[in-house]
């Protein structure tokens, strides 16, 4: 079992170490004295370093743009003859300057580790916190000087205060990824702050500080600690919700590239992992369905019954687990190319000779699940890919073994699942599943190759039914129309084949799926469609719909990784 790394932005604190925070430069690439090491831990460590990074970048740029605004601000209203005189506006200045370079600095290719960034993060914030707090402080003292009184300073103070070290709490709470206690100790010193400039102008101009009685001034200081809680939360918050979503795109070794579809049971993803760098593809179970046994079950066989065979016409697995949050998943070969079920409703029927490739691969693919006593069961064009292997196009790939059984001697119970339905697709069902006179074997994934076959030819199931009921009662009861009915380009020996498989007592079909592909074999056009004629016919594809190499995930910028939507 694998489970969640368990990393999260908040471990972006102290504890993670500078060595694991691999240095990325502005672009967010791995600097290239990446260190060695545990290469999962660096590249989380190395995501959270991006994600300071960009944030900070973010906060910076917008208080330089804050600091800009305000000093033309100020300039249009100081009069001309105080300008070179006023030492707040030189403050001012020198501020927005000091922000400027950090902006400068943190869009350069500088490639800064963790230690280095969080102190940036201090000079950024301890750059505004100090200007306000001169600012405040000399405008306390002035105001005390000319008012003289305790109250108007206050009154005027605590405003001006409260917003600028509001929107600064708020700012940092906001953009700065954190544990809770680092949030609470840098916003718990921005309420400090304005608290002690208005002591010391208080102390230093003589008042009495006797602040708790004034009104105003607890006014201020609630103020500035509501937003200090709420900034906290806020921070905590955040980081949750992005650690759902690192969790969600990083399952066990691998990370979620984008989403190749859906079935009943699960959802596919084009993934990577991340130490082998290998493309492969990885079926989480559905969220809803994580907690039906039944369901986990299903999972389970499935990827155990494809993890003993080692056909190359049937789905390699790689790997199988669980995330600590009860995600079940398994990883196997990522297949470029198309299921027979798109090939054909992207591109219409497929030629006698191509249907013979690629049957015959599947029915060898079926001698050795048979042989180990296992039956597919769920024989549909959706579970077959034509697939690009090697450099070779039109390799056929048989998947999805979920309903896979061992190929024992019951009889007189249709193949129920544990809610009473039948299993398989309608579409492509054997007679003697429906009626459960007989258990499945190896004869009934041969109908059912043979439904496949019809539908390759055709473009149309077997039975054309609007209703699932329908279709099964048509297995069991209605004779097949030969497909030369509809196209008479297909040829007697292949449709003699398709025909035999579709028989509807398995006796009177081929025996074993050695028996069908020797037939196969044996057939005019076997052999017609070459190696050559498969990578011509998939190098005619538009480039936009052609699928994805067999190197995809090279391809694939970080921008583009798919958000996992867990329901
Ligand atoms: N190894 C793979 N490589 C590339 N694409 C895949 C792979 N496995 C599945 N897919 C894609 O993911 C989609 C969903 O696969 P999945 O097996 O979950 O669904 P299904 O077979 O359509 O449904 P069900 O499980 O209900 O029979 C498929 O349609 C297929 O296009």
């Amino acid at each position: 079992m694998v489970s969640d790394t368990g990393a999260t932005p908040g471990d972006l604190d102290d504890r993670v170490s500078n060595r694991l925070a691999a240095p990325l430069s502005a672009s967010g690439q791995f600097c290239p004295m990446l260190g060695a090491g545990n290469a999962a831990s660096t590249q989380l460590s190395a995501e959270n370093l991006t994600l300071l990074k960009v944030r900070l970048k973010a906060a910076t740029l917008l208080m330089f743009i804050g600091f800009i605004a305000f000093l033309v601000l100020d300039l249009a209203y100081t009069p001309v003859g105080e300008i070179e005189s006023d030492t707040m506006l030189t403050s001012h200045v020198l501020t927005t300057v000091g922000m400027g370079a950090f902006c400068l600095l943190l869009w350069s290719r500088w490639c800064p580790t963790l230690c280095q960034l969080r102190k940036v993060e201090v000079g950024v914030f301890g750059l505004a916190g100090a200007y306000f707090a001169w600012e405040q402080f000399d405008e306390a003292c002035l105001c005390i000087q000319h008012a003289g009184a305790m109250k108007v300073f206050l009154t005027l103070f605590a405003a001006d205060a409260a917003v600028e070290w509001v929107t600064l709490i708020y700012l940092y709470g906001l953009f700065i990824p954190n544990t809770w206690k680092r949030a609470a100790v840098a916003t718990g010193l921005m309420v400090a702050a304005p608290v002690a400039v208005t002591v010391a102008a208080a102390a230093t101009r003589g008042h009495p500080v006797d602040l708790l009685s004034h009104g105003e001034f607890l006014w201020m200081l609630l103020w500035l600690i509501m937003a200090a809680v709420a900034s906290v939360y806020g921070s905590h918050k955040i980081g949750d919700l992005r650690r759902s979503f690192v969790n969600a795109r990083q399952i066990g070794s691998y990370a979620l590239r984008k989403k190749l579809g859906e079935g009943g049971m699960g959802e596919v993803y084009l993934a990577e992992h991340r130490l082998l760098k290998r493309p492969c593809a990885v079926k989480l179970i559905r969220r809803d369905r994580e907690q039906d046994p039944e369901a986990i079950a299903r999972f389970e066989s499935e990827v155990q019954a494809a993890a003993q065979l080692t056909h190359q016409n049937t789905i390699e697995i790689y790997d199988y687990g669980h995330t600590d949050s009860g995600t079940f998943y398994y990883a196997m070969e990522y297949l470029p190319g198309l299921s027979l079920q798109e090939l054909v409703e992207r591109y219409g029927r497929l030629p006698a000779a191509r249907v013979i490739h690629l049957l015959k691969q599947v029915a060898s693919a079926l001698e050795e699940a048979h042989a180990s006593g296992l039956v597919h069961r769920d024989i549909k064009p959706g579970n077959i890919f034509a697939a690009q292997r090697g450099g070779v196009h039109d390799v056929a790939k048989l998947l999805d073994f979920g309903l896979v059984k061992t190929a024992l001697p019951t009889k007189g119970s249709p193949d129920l699942t544990l809610d009473g339905a039948l299993v398989g697709s309608p579409l492509y069902a054997p007679p003697e599943t429906v009626t459960g006179d007989q258990a499945a074997d190896s004869r009934s994934d041969i109908y059912s190759l043979g439904a496949v076959a019809y539908y390759l030819l055709t473009a149309q199931p077997v039975f054309v039914e609007s209703k699932p009921i329908k279709a099964l009662f048509a297995h069991v009861h209605q004779d097949v129309v030969p497909p030369s009915t509809f196209y008479d380009d297909i040829p007697t020996d292949l449709e003699a084949i398709v025909m035999r498989c579709l028989a509807k007592t398995p006796q009177d079909r081929f025996q074993s799926a050695v028996e069908l592909e020797e037939a196969l074999a044996a057939c005019d056009d076997a052999g017609a469609w070459t190696t050559a004629a498969a990578r011509s016919w998939w190098a005619k594809l538009p480039p936009e719909s052609a699928p994805d190499s067999e190197s995809a995930t090279e391809d694939l910028p970080e921008a583009t990784i798919l958000e996992v939507q867990m329901h």
